[in-house]
């Protein structure tokens, strides 16, 4: 049986946060006042992750992912429930956990800014006590899946924000670890290079079997890399589970874009919304404006789309339609709405 590297049960983490007043006289009363409530960043979450799986962790904005993760990396102790990294508890033993770990930042870089690459993976050899052998055999793999000789000689503040990334993950996966925490790796990356940083966490978690825990917003790095899925929201796990069975839930719903005519004005689309939204509210999900399209999420076994097209032909002119299956961030959005019902 494969084992779980990753094990948290109940954990919680609350954040006291001051109740602040405006204004100057405000914050001179608040630097006397007892007047604090609590986040519940952290509230009640359990999780078991095997050895090799790569799990997305997503959730919207203040979730409750990062300070998951950062609990999970030893950087925050909770204040309730049980977190084990391979066996370590994180915050009590943070010099075994950082061996046990590699984590990545999208906006932060471990690396040295002014050295050259290569440097920086020689310091991090000296600090992870990798022995000579293990470090030439990475050197050696990263190589063969990206080719990144060339910027070895580099100092990490003349690389692009794409090449800082890769270097960054390879750098994290540099001393072997079990469990590898990446945080927003894609963020702010140009399409191509996302695929390659994509192709890259991939390729190691393959060759070197670490499990990996991947908190994303993009639900294409999701798509790319993640069968398995786990959603939360106000800090509780809403699902957990294959992002396959997931999709199948709301297989039902369909999307219909819709390309309305020129010379109809924003206006006229915003008032066929509102009607759309209130003759069909229990089939319509969603009906986003997108420039002359009307994009609508509905549920097809509950309405003819024909139905809707002829609704809307009744006020203004359709030049084009596409439909299509629901996409993983519609579903997402949809799973957090029903969460939050
Ligand atoms: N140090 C802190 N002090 C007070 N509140 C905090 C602190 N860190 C996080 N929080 C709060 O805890 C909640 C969870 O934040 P967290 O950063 O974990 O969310 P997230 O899911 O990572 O969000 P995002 O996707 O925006 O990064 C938020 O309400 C946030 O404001």
């Amino acid at each position: 049986m494969v084992d779980s590297v990753i094990k948290v049960s109940n954990l919680r983490k609350y954040f006291k946060v001051l109740n602040r007043r405006e204004g100057f006289w405000g914050t001179v009363k608040d630097l006397f006042s007892q007047d604090y409530f609590y986040v519940k960043a952290v509230d009640g979450i359990s999780m078991e992750i095997k050895e090799g799986e790569i799990v997305g962790f997503l959730g919207p904005n203040g979730a409750g992912k990062s300070t998951t993760i950062k609990i999970m990396t030893g950087v925050l102790e909770p204040d309730g429930g049980e977190v084990l990294i391979n066996n370590v508890i994180p915050y009590k033993d943070r010099i075994k956990n950082a061996k046990n770990i590699g984590v990545v930042f999208g906006q932060r870089t471990q690396l040295w800014w002014s050295l050259p690459l290569i440097e920086s993976f020689k310091i991090l050899k000296e600090i992870y006590e990798i022995d000579e052998r293990t470090f030439k055999e990475n050197l050696e793999l990263f190589e063969e899946i990206i080719g990144i000789e060339a910027l070895y000689r580099k100092p990490v503040r003349q690389m692009s924000l794409g090449q800082r990334v890769l270097c960054d993950i390879l750098a994290s996966f540099l001393h072997n670890p079990k469990v590898v925490f990446l945080d927003e790796p894609t963020i702010g990356l140009d399409i191509l290079i996302k695929d390659k940083v994509r192709k890259l966490i991939k390729e190691l978690n393959r060759r070197k079997n670490t499990t990996i825990l991947l908190a994303t917003h993009d639900m294409n790095d999701v798509e790319a890399l993640c069968p398995r899925i786990i959603v939360i929201d106000k800090g509780k796990i809403i699902y957990d589970g294959l992002l396959e069975d997931l999709k199948e839930k709301f297989k039902m719903y369909r999307k219909a874009k819709i390309r309305v005519g020129d010379n109809v004005d924003e206006e006229e689309i915003n008032k066929i919304k509102v009607l759309l939204l209130e003759k069909f509210n229990d089939v319509i999900s969603d009906c986003a404006i997108k420039s002359y399209w009307l994009d609508i999420s509905f549920k097809k076994q509950d309405v003819n789309l024909l139905e809707i097209l002829r609704f809307i032909t009744n006020f203004i002119p359709i030049e084009d339609i596409h439909t299509e299956d629901i996409q993983t961030e519609e579903v997402i959005k949809l799973i957090y709405e029903e969460s939050r019902k």
